[in-house]
């Protein structure tokens, strides 16, 4: 599966079939780009990490509406089967639910793959609030299995998540950016065990912390092995 026009261009990346020559390309919307509810604290953030993709330490991960959408290649055509169209149009990703930018969870993520480790740049919108003024413990835990759950994936392949434990220690502002930093721990067997902080961006408070044990599926390849054959 070929991506064009690069996915850094307008948002917008016609995902087609290149070894078919598929004449419908599914056009998929990347939601982890820069829009105007970026705050400068996001925007400066965000140029921080895409200046660390250059030497290919990180690699900035795409983000669309459905689960589907991720998954590049052969699994992407076989999963079709299992959704009709018309499913896929039906469902959303949670934290991509919302229409209106800037409302709810605007976020991108980065993949250190030598590091077995997944960053997500988080600012939540005025729609998550728990706490007055503050986000709500469940969209900081939405973001956290987001991240773990993607950190999980290219490392393990299909995964679902068995446990999730959060510390929460400081309430996050709701507008405000932190980073959400998730790595994996260990391997065995099915079992993926990861840990999770989140800090604002200066790095002085930390927000919560959180470990996670994920369970493989299958034995599919990961999905870095499914992207590097591509
Ligand atoms: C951008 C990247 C691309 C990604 C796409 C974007 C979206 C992705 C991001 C979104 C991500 C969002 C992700 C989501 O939100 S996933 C949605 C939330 N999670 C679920 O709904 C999962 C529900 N549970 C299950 O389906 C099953 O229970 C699973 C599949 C988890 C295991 O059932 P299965 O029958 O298959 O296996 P098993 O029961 O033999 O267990 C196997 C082993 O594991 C041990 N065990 C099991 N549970 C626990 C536990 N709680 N604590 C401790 N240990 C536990 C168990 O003792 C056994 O150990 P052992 O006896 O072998 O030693």
């Amino acid at each position: 599966v070929e991506e064009f026009p690069p996915s850094g261009s307008n948002g917008v990346t016609l995902r087609c079939r290149s070894r078919v020559k598929s004449s419908c390309p599914i056009q998929s919307k990347d939601y982890a780009l820069p829009n105007s509810s970026w705050s400068q604290g996001m925007m400066d953030l965000y140029s921080r990490f895409l200046e660390m993709c250059k030497d290919g330490t990180w690699k900035r991960i795409p983000s669309y509406s459905n689960s589907v959408d991720h998954i590049p290649g052969k699994a992407f055509w076989e999963s079709l089967k299992l959704m009709s169209e018309k499913e896929r149009k039906d469902t959303r990703l949670f934290p991509r639910n919302m229409d209106t930018e800037g409302v709810g969870f605007e976020y991108a993520m980065f993949l250190n793959p030598s590091e077995k480790r997944m960053v997500c740049l988080f600012q939540p919108g005025p729609y998550l609030e728990g706490p007055s003024g503050f986000a709500h413990g469940g969209s900081t835990a939405t973001i956290i299995d987001s991240t773990i759950g993607s950190c999980a994936t290219f490392v393990a392949g299909r995964v679902m998540t068995a446990n999730l434990s959060i510390n929460y220690r400081n309430p996050i502002p709701l507008g405000s950016v932190v980073l959400v930093d998730s790595k994996v721990d260990q391997v065995e067997g099915r079992k993926v065990f990861l840990s999770c902080h989140v800090r604002s961006i200066d790095g002085q408070t930390l927000h919560a912390e959180a470990t996670a044990l994920f369970i493989r599926l299958d034995s599919t390849k990961s999905l870095q092995q499914q992207m590097s054959c591509q």
